[in-house]
């Protein structure tokens, strides 16, 4: 028996229009080879039947009497987030339907969708169900436990056995006060591991982030304590600053590698006495934010050099985790391929695209520089130039260098030949600053390293072009 045929979950189709749902029965059931099937007419009984059965995708009409498709689909994602649900909808319902993606469902159809893109899509979710439950059958396995509280982790798609033991890690270290780091290279989530700690924390408090890559001590200062009304010229109000609407929750600070001197002090000072005092002010002020800090740059070389403080080096090192890059936990790449080409079909308004087979080999022996942000942008730019059937490998291997020589060849000789009129030096490098940008994400690192300069170059061009534009 195919196993991909016959899940171990039941699949649930739901609908108050019986001949729909006794046809859609038989196509699964016929040309699909789907066993385990369930049906229900009658929309008030989708609750009882997820208790009382094992079920793993639900097909759920959008519009019915009693409770309606929409309202369902937030009851499921609420209560069973581990149940995946698409959306078959009526021609006029594409409005909703594409909400409903955005809400959390797995992919939707017309109802007059072609039988052949219906089944691939009950298969692709069959799936990824199965890969989900292995996932969680992994990490109970590897810490003889389940994890307390596995849905802080949920918007991580890993099955790496690294990223569990972090994940497990942050949880024991959940009810302390003491600053997280976070390190790891550019894109590989450390922004999301730090929502998950967050999220952990079970602070009343917001997460408020802040990049300080880039900032003078001034504005490091102004930005994190605020300030008071005529601290400077210009600060005709008194300002609160990110410690203060962080009160009760987490203040993430990102690039703390870049961090200057002077505002290396202000913030041991903050680690240690919990103090700070907003400019222009000499009455201190108690914070009650968890601090998290990530960096991409090697901080025990930093303090070598001497462009890190040792003692708040030591402060931060207490509770670290070191997120590995892509190139280290290749596992993921086919996980994180899907959910993706489901988030930018969804973000596009579009079908999600069929992967062609050998795409899988081509990004398991490409080494991802930009990490898992570098995938995102890849297989975004390749929805949105899709244009139906099986995705295609051009921009994968564009991307991947596959045939970047050739490119670079065919760049050199054509690029300004296409061009009426030469532009200037400086319209050329604003061209490239932008071009690299978008390949980046707009994340300011990465677009740094591919145009060979600093980050705070790249930061200083950007902010001079702001202030003449
Ligand atoms: N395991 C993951 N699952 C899903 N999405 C991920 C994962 N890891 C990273 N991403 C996505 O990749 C992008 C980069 O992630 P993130 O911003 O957290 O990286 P980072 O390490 O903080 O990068 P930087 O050092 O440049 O700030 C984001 O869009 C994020 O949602």
């Amino acid at each position: 028996m195919n196993d991909a045929l016959n899940p171990e979950f039941s699949i649930l189709m739901v609908d108050d229009e019986l001949p729909w749902l006794r046809s859609l029965g038989m196509i699964l059931e016929g040309p699909g080879g789907f066993t385990n099937l369930l049906q229900c007419s009658d929309s008030r009984e989708v609750p009882r039947l997820l208790a009382e059965h094992d079920i793993g995708l639900v097909l759920l009409d959008l519009t019915m009497p009693h409770v309606g498709g929409e309202e369902l689909l937030q009851r499921i994602t609420e209560e069973h987030p581990e149940v995946q649900v698409i959306i078959l909808s009526g021609m006029n319902q594409l409005e909703t339907a594409v909400r409903c993606m955005r809400q959390g469902a797995f992919d939707y159809f017309v109802k007059t969708v072609e039988e052949d893109r219906l089944l691939d899509g009950v298969r692709r979710a069959v799936r990824m169900v199965r890969l989900q439950r292995e996932n969680h059958a992994i990490r109970r396995r590897l810490f003889g436990r389940r994890l307390e509280r596995p849905e802080v982790f949920d918007h991580i798609v890993t099955r790496h056995p690294s990223m569990l033991a972090i994940f497990g890690y942050l949880e024991s270290i959940a009810a302390s006060r003491q600053p997280v780091l976070i390190l790891g290279e550019s894109g590989v989530g450390k922004e999301l591991v730090a929502r998950a700690v967050h999220l952990l924390s079970n602070g009343r408090g917001e997460q408020v982030n802040v990049n300080v890559a880039g900032l003078d001590d001034n504005v490091f200062a102004d930005t994190l304590f605020g300030h008071a009304r005529g601290a400077y010229t210009g600060a005709e109000r008194e300002r609160a600053g990110m410690v203060e609407k962080a009160a009760g929750g987490t203040l993430f600070l990102d690039e703390i590698g870049d961090l200057s001197p002077a505002s290396q002090v202000k913030l041991l000072r903050l680690i240690q006495e919990g103090e700070y005092y907003p400019l222009g002010s000499d009455t201190p002020r108690q914070s009650s934010a968890r601090i998290i800090c990530a960096t991409n740059q090697d901080l025990a070389a930093k303090v070598s050099d001497r462009s890190f403080r040792k003692d708040l080096y030591y402060r931060l090192h207490a509770h670290q985790v070191r997120i590995p890059p892509l190139r280290e936990r290749k596992e993921d790449i086919p996980l994180l391929l899907d959910h993706f080409l489901r988030k930018a079909a969804a973000e596009l308004n579009k079908p999600v695209p069929t992967p062609p087979p050998e795409l899988l080999d081509l990004l398991m022996s490409y080494s991802f520089p930009g990490n898992v942000r570098e995938l995102e942008a890849m297989v975004h730019d390749a929805v949105s130039r899709h244009e139906g059937g099986v995705l295609s490998m051009a921009v994968f291997r564009e991307r991947t260098g596959e045939g970047r020589e050739l490119q670079r060849t065919a760049d050199r000789e054509n690029i300004f030949a296409m061009l009426p009129e030469l532009p200037t030096l400086s319209e050329a490098a604003d061209m490239l600053v932008d071009a690299a940008m978008e390949r980046a994400g707009n994340n300011q690192t990465l677009a740094a390293r591919l145009l060979g300069i600093s980050q705070p170059a790249l930061s200083k061009r950007l902010r001079q072009r702001r202030s003449v534009s």
